[in-house]
Protein backbone atom coordinates (compact mmCIF):
# COMPACT_ATOMS: atom_id res chain seq x y z
CA UNK A 1 0.00 0.00 0.00
CA UNK A 2 1.46 3.36 -1.01
CA UNK A 3 0.08 4.96 2.67
CA UNK A 4 1.64 8.02 4.08
CA UNK A 5 2.49 8.19 7.54
CA UNK A 6 2.05 11.18 9.96
CA UNK A 7 -0.37 14.27 9.93
CA UNK A 8 -1.25 14.31 6.37
CA UNK A 9 -2.15 10.34 6.68
CA UNK A 10 -6.09 10.46 6.78
CA UNK A 11 -7.85 11.78 3.60
CA UNK A 12 -11.14 10.96 4.43
CA UNK A 13 -12.94 10.81 7.60
CA UNK A 14 -16.47 10.93 9.66
CA UNK A 15 -17.55 11.60 12.56
CA UNK A 16 -21.12 10.18 13.53
CA UNK A 17 -21.85 10.69 10.26
CA UNK A 18 -25.97 9.81 10.13
CA UNK A 19 -28.59 9.71 7.61
CA UNK A 20 -32.58 10.07 8.44
CA UNK A 21 -35.11 8.48 5.81
CA UNK A 22 -38.23 9.00 7.69
CA UNK A 23 -38.25 7.03 10.61
CA UNK A 24 -35.35 4.76 9.39
CA UNK A 25 -31.84 5.73 10.43
CA UNK A 26 -29.96 4.79 7.17
CA UNK A 27 -26.72 5.56 7.95
CA UNK A 28 -26.05 5.71 12.30
CA UNK A 29 -23.23 7.39 13.54
CA UNK A 30 -20.41 6.24 11.54
CA UNK A 31 -16.84 7.10 12.19
CA UNK A 32 -15.27 6.05 9.42
CA UNK A 33 -11.22 6.87 8.76
CA UNK A 34 -9.30 6.25 5.73
CA UNK A 35 -5.94 6.69 4.76
CA UNK A 36 -4.19 8.29 1.71
CA UNK A 37 -2.94 5.43 -0.76
CA UNK A 38 -5.70 2.75 0.41
CA UNK A 39 -7.96 0.15 -1.08
CA UNK A 40 -10.85 0.56 1.32
CA UNK A 41 -13.94 -1.76 0.47
CA UNK A 42 -17.16 -1.01 2.47
CA UNK A 43 -19.40 -3.95 2.54
CA UNK A 44 -22.47 -5.35 4.01
CA UNK A 45 -26.29 -6.92 3.53
CA UNK A 46 -28.09 -4.95 0.91
CA UNK A 47 -30.07 -2.29 2.54
CA UNK A 48 -26.89 -1.49 5.16
CA UNK A 49 -26.81 2.28 4.43
CA UNK A 50 -23.28 1.75 2.44
CA UNK A 51 -24.48 3.73 -0.68
CA UNK A 52 -26.18 6.41 1.85
CA UNK A 53 -22.40 6.59 3.61
CA UNK A 54 -20.74 7.18 0.26
CA UNK A 55 -23.18 9.21 -0.85
CA UNK A 56 -22.67 11.88 2.02
CA UNK A 57 -19.30 11.20 1.18
CA UNK A 58 -19.57 12.58 -2.16
CA UNK A 59 -22.42 15.36 -1.16
CA UNK A 60 -25.15 13.78 -3.66
CA UNK A 61 -27.35 13.09 -0.15
CA UNK A 62 -27.00 15.95 2.49
CA UNK A 63 -26.63 14.47 6.38
CA UNK A 64 -28.98 14.35 8.79
CA UNK A 65 -25.95 15.06 11.61
CA UNK A 66 -22.56 14.41 11.79
CA UNK A 67 -19.53 15.23 9.79
CA UNK A 68 -17.35 14.50 6.56
CA UNK A 69 -13.69 15.51 6.42
CA UNK A 70 -11.65 15.49 3.32
CA UNK A 71 -8.05 16.22 3.61
CA UNK A 72 -8.69 17.68 7.08
CA UNK A 73 -10.91 20.28 5.81
CA UNK A 74 -14.93 19.85 7.23
CA UNK A 75 -16.82 19.36 3.86
CA UNK A 76 -20.38 18.54 5.08
CA UNK A 77 -22.01 21.67 4.35
CA UNK A 78 -20.35 21.82 0.49
CA UNK A 79 -22.41 20.95 -2.61
CA UNK A 80 -21.43 17.78 -4.47
CA UNK A 81 -19.34 19.89 -7.18
CA UNK A 82 -17.13 21.64 -5.01
CA UNK A 83 -16.60 18.09 -3.60
CA UNK A 84 -15.31 17.19 -7.30
CA UNK A 85 -12.96 19.88 -7.03
CA UNK A 86 -11.28 19.49 -4.04
CA UNK A 87 -10.39 15.50 -5.64
CA UNK A 88 -13.53 13.75 -5.17
CA UNK A 89 -14.64 11.68 -7.61
CA UNK A 90 -17.81 9.27 -7.41
CA UNK A 91 -19.13 6.79 -9.76
CA UNK A 92 -21.72 4.65 -9.60
CA UNK A 93 -23.51 2.47 -12.67
CA UNK A 94 -23.76 3.68 -15.64
CA UNK A 95 -25.98 6.52 -14.95
CA UNK A 96 -23.06 8.77 -15.20
CA UNK A 97 -22.14 8.32 -18.84
CA UNK A 98 -23.77 10.51 -21.28
CA UNK A 99 -25.50 7.82 -23.62
CA UNK A 100 -26.29 10.05 -26.71
CA UNK A 101 -21.99 11.54 -26.46
CA UNK A 102 -19.11 9.58 -28.02
CA UNK A 103 -16.65 7.76 -25.62
CA UNK A 104 -14.79 10.91 -26.36
CA UNK A 105 -17.23 13.70 -25.62
CA UNK A 106 -18.15 11.64 -21.90
CA UNK A 107 -14.16 11.67 -20.84
CA UNK A 108 -13.51 15.65 -22.61
CA UNK A 109 -16.63 16.67 -20.53
CA UNK A 110 -14.31 15.84 -16.90
CA UNK A 111 -10.92 16.24 -18.60
CA UNK A 112 -11.45 20.01 -18.88
CA UNK A 113 -11.10 20.07 -15.36
CA UNK A 114 -7.70 20.62 -14.60
CA UNK A 115 -6.97 22.02 -18.00
CA UNK A 116 -8.14 25.82 -17.39
CA UNK A 117 -7.71 27.85 -20.38
CA UNK A 118 -4.02 27.39 -20.26
CA UNK A 119 -4.09 23.71 -21.96
CA UNK A 120 -6.06 24.44 -25.27
CA UNK A 121 -7.85 21.88 -27.35
CA UNK A 122 -4.31 19.83 -27.96
CA UNK A 123 -3.49 18.96 -24.45
CA UNK A 124 -7.75 17.95 -23.39
CA UNK A 125 -7.46 15.75 -26.85
CA UNK A 126 -4.18 14.09 -25.53
CA UNK A 127 -5.30 14.02 -22.27
CA UNK A 128 -8.56 12.02 -23.27
CA UNK A 129 -7.05 9.83 -25.35
CA UNK A 130 -4.45 8.79 -22.65
CA UNK A 131 -7.37 8.07 -20.08
CA UNK A 132 -9.36 6.42 -22.53
CA UNK A 133 -6.15 4.19 -23.17
CA UNK A 134 -5.77 3.73 -19.28
CA UNK A 135 -8.48 2.03 -19.02
CA UNK A 136 -7.71 -0.22 -21.96
CA UNK A 137 -10.83 1.65 -24.37
CA UNK A 138 -7.95 2.83 -27.02
CA UNK A 139 -9.26 3.86 -29.97
CA UNK A 140 -13.15 3.89 -28.92
CA UNK A 141 -13.15 7.64 -28.71
CA UNK A 142 -15.08 8.56 -31.78
CA UNK A 143 -17.71 5.65 -30.35
CA UNK A 144 -21.29 6.76 -29.34
CA UNK A 145 -21.36 5.21 -25.85
CA UNK A 146 -24.83 3.71 -26.58
CA UNK A 147 -23.12 1.12 -28.80
CA UNK A 148 -20.69 0.36 -26.41
CA UNK A 149 -21.28 -3.31 -24.77
CA UNK A 150 -21.91 -2.82 -20.67
CA UNK A 151 -18.38 -3.59 -20.05
CA UNK A 152 -16.83 -1.04 -21.63
CA UNK A 153 -19.53 1.54 -20.28
CA UNK A 154 -18.35 0.51 -16.68
CA UNK A 155 -14.87 1.28 -17.89
CA UNK A 156 -15.97 4.53 -19.60
CA UNK A 157 -17.60 5.64 -16.36
CA UNK A 158 -14.34 4.63 -14.77
CA UNK A 159 -12.44 6.95 -17.49
CA UNK A 160 -14.41 9.83 -16.55
CA UNK A 161 -13.87 9.48 -13.02
CA UNK A 162 -9.86 9.32 -13.79
CA UNK A 163 -9.85 12.32 -15.94
CA UNK A 164 -11.43 13.98 -13.24
CA UNK A 165 -8.00 13.33 -11.65
CA UNK A 166 -9.36 12.81 -8.18
CA UNK A 167 -7.48 12.02 -5.15
CA UNK A 168 -10.34 10.06 -3.50
CA UNK A 169 -12.13 7.79 -6.23
CA UNK A 170 -15.60 6.66 -4.86
CA UNK A 171 -17.16 3.10 -6.45
CA UNK A 172 -20.24 1.99 -6.17
CA UNK A 173 -20.34 -1.64 -7.38
CA UNK A 174 -17.91 -1.20 -9.90
CA UNK A 175 -17.78 -5.12 -10.92
CA UNK A 176 -21.83 -5.24 -11.29
CA UNK A 177 -22.59 -7.42 -14.78
CA UNK A 178 -18.66 -7.55 -15.64
CA UNK A 179 -17.79 -11.00 -17.44
CA UNK A 180 -14.93 -12.67 -15.16
CA UNK A 181 -12.12 -11.38 -17.70
CA UNK A 182 -13.47 -8.11 -17.45
CA UNK A 183 -13.00 -8.52 -13.49
CA UNK A 184 -9.61 -9.77 -13.67
CA UNK A 185 -8.52 -6.46 -16.05
CA UNK A 186 -10.30 -4.33 -13.43
CA UNK A 187 -8.91 -5.48 -10.61
CA UNK A 188 -4.97 -4.60 -12.16
CA UNK A 189 -6.39 -1.64 -13.31
CA UNK A 190 -7.82 -0.70 -9.75
CA UNK A 191 -4.02 -1.51 -8.36
CA UNK A 192 -2.07 0.93 -11.07
CA UNK A 193 -5.05 3.92 -9.65
CA UNK A 194 -4.28 3.54 -6.15
CA UNK A 195 -0.23 4.21 -6.79
CA UNK A 196 -1.96 7.76 -6.91
CA UNK A 197 -5.33 7.79 -5.27
CA UNK A 198 -6.65 6.34 -2.63
CA UNK A 199 -9.95 3.67 -3.37
CA UNK A 200 -13.35 3.39 -1.92
CA UNK A 201 -15.47 0.67 -3.00
CA UNK A 202 -18.69 -0.75 -2.37
CA UNK A 203 -18.50 -3.86 -3.60
CA UNK A 204 -20.79 -7.22 -3.31
CA UNK A 205 -18.49 -9.57 -5.22
CA UNK A 206 -16.37 -11.04 -2.28
CA UNK A 207 -13.11 -12.72 -4.29
CA UNK A 208 -12.53 -9.00 -5.70
CA UNK A 209 -13.03 -7.10 -2.19
CA UNK A 210 -10.55 -10.23 -0.74
CA UNK A 211 -8.33 -9.34 -3.41
CA UNK A 212 -8.31 -5.41 -3.33
CA UNK A 213 -8.82 -4.05 -0.26
CA UNK A 214 -6.00 -3.44 1.98
CA UNK A 215 -8.90 -2.76 5.05
CA UNK A 216 -12.73 -3.70 4.61
CA UNK A 217 -15.83 -1.75 6.66
CA UNK A 218 -18.38 -4.04 7.21
CA UNK A 219 -21.59 -2.75 7.74
CA UNK A 220 -24.92 -3.74 9.23
CA UNK A 221 -28.34 -1.47 9.77
CA UNK A 222 -26.60 1.28 9.22
CA UNK A 223 -23.67 1.10 11.70
CA UNK A 224 -19.93 -0.53 11.59
CA UNK A 225 -20.14 -4.02 12.30
CA UNK A 226 -16.76 -4.69 11.72
CA UNK A 227 -12.96 -3.14 10.39
CA UNK A 228 -10.24 -5.15 9.31
CA UNK A 229 -7.69 -6.87 6.85
CA UNK A 230 -9.08 -9.00 4.78
CA UNK A 231 -7.75 -12.09 7.02
CA UNK A 232 -9.56 -10.52 10.16
CA UNK A 233 -12.92 -9.81 8.39
CA UNK A 234 -12.86 -13.67 6.99
CA UNK A 235 -12.30 -14.81 10.07
CA UNK A 236 -14.79 -12.30 12.03
CA UNK A 237 -17.68 -14.55 13.75
CA UNK A 238 -20.06 -12.02 13.52
CA UNK A 239 -19.06 -11.18 10.36
CA UNK A 240 -19.81 -14.48 8.97
CA UNK A 241 -22.95 -14.45 10.63
CA UNK A 242 -24.37 -11.12 9.35
CA UNK A 243 -22.90 -11.41 6.23
CA UNK A 244 -20.51 -14.24 4.86
CA UNK A 245 -23.44 -16.82 5.75
CA UNK A 246 -21.11 -18.89 6.36
N1 LIG B 1 -34.12 8.07 -0.68
C1 LIG B 1 -34.47 7.16 0.23
N2 LIG B 1 -35.67 7.24 0.86
C2 LIG B 1 -36.02 6.34 1.80
N3 LIG B 1 -35.24 5.29 2.17
C3 LIG B 1 -34.07 5.15 1.58
C4 LIG B 1 -33.61 6.07 0.58
N4 LIG B 1 -32.38 5.67 0.16
C5 LIG B 1 -32.08 4.55 0.86
N5 LIG B 1 -33.09 4.25 1.71
C6 LIG B 1 -33.11 3.13 2.65
O1 LIG B 1 -31.95 3.25 3.47
C7 LIG B 1 -31.42 1.95 3.74
C8 LIG B 1 -29.97 1.93 3.28
O2 LIG B 1 -29.97 1.94 1.84
P1 LIG B 1 -28.61 1.94 1.00
O3 LIG B 1 -28.99 2.02 -0.43
O4 LIG B 1 -27.69 2.95 1.54
O5 LIG B 1 -28.07 0.48 1.35
P2 LIG B 1 -26.91 -0.34 0.62
O6 LIG B 1 -26.12 -0.98 1.71
O7 LIG B 1 -26.20 0.50 -0.35
O8 LIG B 1 -27.77 -1.47 -0.13
P3 LIG B 1 -27.48 -2.20 -1.55
O9 LIG B 1 -26.32 -3.12 -1.30
O10 LIG B 1 -28.76 -2.96 -1.77
O11 LIG B 1 -27.23 -1.15 -2.57
C9 LIG B 1 -32.32 0.95 3.05
O12 LIG B 1 -33.25 0.45 3.98
C10 LIG B 1 -33.00 1.78 1.97
O13 LIG B 1 -34.27 1.26 1.66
Amino acid sequence: MAAVTGADATILSTAKLSRQFGGLRAVDAVDLSVERGEIRAVIGPNGAGKTTLVGMICGRIPASSGRVLFEGEDITALRPWSRVERGIAYTFQITSVFQNLSCFDNVALAAQRGLPCRGGEADLMSKVDRTLARVGLEGRGPALASTLPYGHQRLLELAIGLALEPKLLILDEPTQGLSEEEIVGFCALIREIAADATVLLIEHNMPVVMDLAHLITVMDNGRILAEGTPEEIRANPEVQRAYLGT
